[in-house]
């Protein structure tokens, strides 16, 4: 799936009707009637039900004029809504106006009504089954107050449910942030390409199902104007996964690397570790000191190497040994952020470079340490590395605080892509992936039910297996690991429920994944 900025949106909207030619009033045409498809199929309106549709002035509210006069075709009882008077209209919504003028008898218009007598007219209508909000789309340009706000109250506060055209009325297509208020749709009928926004936070929370509409963009304008990010989900993870070659032995399938799992923290680097195992890695060498290589062995596959003395003191030659035989790194998980975990991460970052994950407590170090973000800066350099960090680590990387970081995640996640040439995967319920010469990824699988401790773990060690299997593209390895990973998370949810989706049930789906997607 495509995803675009509301901007490039419009532009690709621009083109479509000016270099191609394109009637204007035929792409709104097709957005309304694909609305149309997908109101009939999800909300099976009974036969003659009366249904609300509110429009704003802007093409948006045009697209909301198409759908109910093609809603009165059908039999149904629409009820056009107008925030102002017709004439306000641009040229090709006026047009459809003109039709719901001699169709539709129950019209009405709020023009000249401040807040409150908005919210009176719209109490006023008798009861529909369901109303459409297309009050505001992607000319949506500050926040949603006054009148405008009074009618997106009102939707909200009916017992019918509400279908967003193009985006519920308020939604930031870029940033997913709500300006003001937002109405709340059950389903979404999005036009053209999904945007950005609409997939990320708080957006998915008022977007409810979203319904791509084709609306006919041209592939030469869509490509020309540029996609700026993909959705992350079981279609795009479709023939990405190559066939393992039949020659393929231990040492040539990946020799991982990972560093941390010191006490108290041992797990986290033996469900690094698993993951790395899982990913289809060859050999697992974990990194870390006495009670972590205790923890390391319950896994019989692991081969770990104390490389920390039982004081938590670094032994540097037997570090250099475990990066010798490696050739892939994870650093962070369970690391520490004391003098040792420091010496460490210098060591990873400066000894020969392999590509390397950097995870956990190895990003608060390079977030307290200048010296050794440039030192991954320069790995960065010559190598693939892949920093891993959740909004609370992201905002430590960039001196900002976890609000600003979560008000807009995608420009916070570019923000540290210009620092360092590296992958980043911004992890949260709705992960990007980012790498500065290629488009966003947007993870769509995952569920809530991996809100658990350990999770990230897991994912870097799936990372590092992935960066072996595409050594040429890392980001691609990235995006690939994120989206399996979720796969892997849905997975477990449907076999043990949301509560008991642990990072271990994960885990025991990832074989399934696998096999569903392997070539
Ligand atoms: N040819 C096209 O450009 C197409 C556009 N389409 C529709 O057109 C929409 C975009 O149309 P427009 O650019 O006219 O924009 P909108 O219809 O989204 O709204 C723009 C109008 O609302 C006002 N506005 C913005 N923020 C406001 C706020 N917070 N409170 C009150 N008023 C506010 C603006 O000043 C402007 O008058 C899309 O979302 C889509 O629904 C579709 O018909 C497909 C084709
Ligand atoms: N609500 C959610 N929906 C989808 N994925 C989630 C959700 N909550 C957490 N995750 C995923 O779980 C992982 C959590 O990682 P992280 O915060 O580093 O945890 P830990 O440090 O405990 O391993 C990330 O990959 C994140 O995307
Ligand atoms: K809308």
């Amino acid at each position: 799936m495509h995803l675009v900025t509301p901007e490039s949106m419009r532009e690709m909207d621009r083109r479509t009707i000016e270099a191609i030619g394109v009637p204007a009033e035929v792409l709104m045409e097709r957005a309304a009637r694909g609305a149309l498809d997908v109101l009939l199929t999800h909300f099976r309106p009974s036969p003659g039900a009366r249904i609300g549709v509110l429009c704003g002035m802007g093409n948006n509210g045009g697209d909301g004029v198409a759908l109910a006069t093609m809603l009165d075709h059908l039999g149904y009882h629409p009820v056009l809504v107008l925030m102002g008077t017709p004439e306000r209209f641009g040229p090709e919504a006026q047009r459809f106006h003109k039709v719901a003028e001699n169709l539709i008898g129950d019209r009405h218009q709020l023009n000249g009504l401040d807040a409150a007598g908005v919210r009176h007219a719209l109490s006023s209508l008798p009861p529909c089954q369901l109303w459409c909000d297309a009050l505001l789309g992607t000319g949506l340009d500050r926040p949603v107050e006054g009148r405008f706000a009074s009618a997106v109250k009102f939707l909200n506060e009916q017992p019918a449910p509400v279908f967003a055209l193009d985006t519920p009325s308020g939604l930031d297509g870029r940033t997913g942030q709500v300006l003001g208020i937002c109405t709340q749709a059950e389903v979404t009928a999005t036009f053209g390409f999904p945007k950005i926004g609409q997939l990320l936070d708080p957006a998915r929370g008022f977007i409810g199902m979203l319904c791509p509409i084709d609306i006919g963009i041209p592939a030469r304008v869509r490509d020309a104007v540029g996609v700026e990010a993909f959705a992350l989900d079981a279609d795009w993870l479709k023939g990405k996964i190559p066939a393992r070659p039949t020659h393929a032995h231990k040492g040539s399938v990946g020799k991982v690397a990972l560093i941390g799992g010191r006490a108290p923290t041992t797990g986290a680097l033996t469900m690094a570790a698993r993951g790395a195992l899982l990913g289809g890695a060859g050999l697992i060498f974990p990194g870390t000191d006495p009670q972590g290589a205790l923890s390391a062995r319950t896994i019989a596959e692991l081969m770990p190497r104390p490389i920390f003395g039982d004081a938590g003191e670094l032994h540097a030659d037997a570090l250099s040994q475990l990066l010798d035989k490696s050739d892939t790194l994870v650093i962070g998980p369970g690391l520490g952020t004391d003098q040792a975990a420091r010496q460490a991460l210098r060591h990873c970052l400066t000894a020969t470079p392999r590509p390397t994950v950097i995870d956990a407590d190895a990003l608060t170090l390079l977030a307290q340490n200048r010296d050794l973000f440039q030192a991954a800066c320069d790995l960065a350099a010559c190598v693939p590395v892949v920093l891993t960090p959740h909004p609370g680590e992201l905002a430590r990387l960039l001196d900002r605080s976890v609000d600003e970081v979560l008000s807009d995640t995608v420009a916070a996640t570019r923000e540290l892509l210009a620092r360092i040439s590296a992958v980043i995967v911004h992890k949260s319920a709705a992960t990007v992936v980012a790498a500065s010469d290629s488009p966003l990824g947007l993870n769509r699988t995952g569920n809530p039910g991996m809100a658990t401790g350990g999770m990230g773990d897991v994912l870097s060690g799936l990372i590092a297996a992935s960066l072996n299997d595409h050594p040429d593209n890392p980001w691609q390895a990235a995006a690939i690991a994120v989206c399996v990973h979720g796969l892997a998370g849905d997975a477990a949810r449907k076999k043990v429920g949301t509560r008991a989706t642990t990072p271990g049930a994960l885990l025991d789906e990832l074989g399934g994944v696998w096999r569903r997607f392997e070539a």
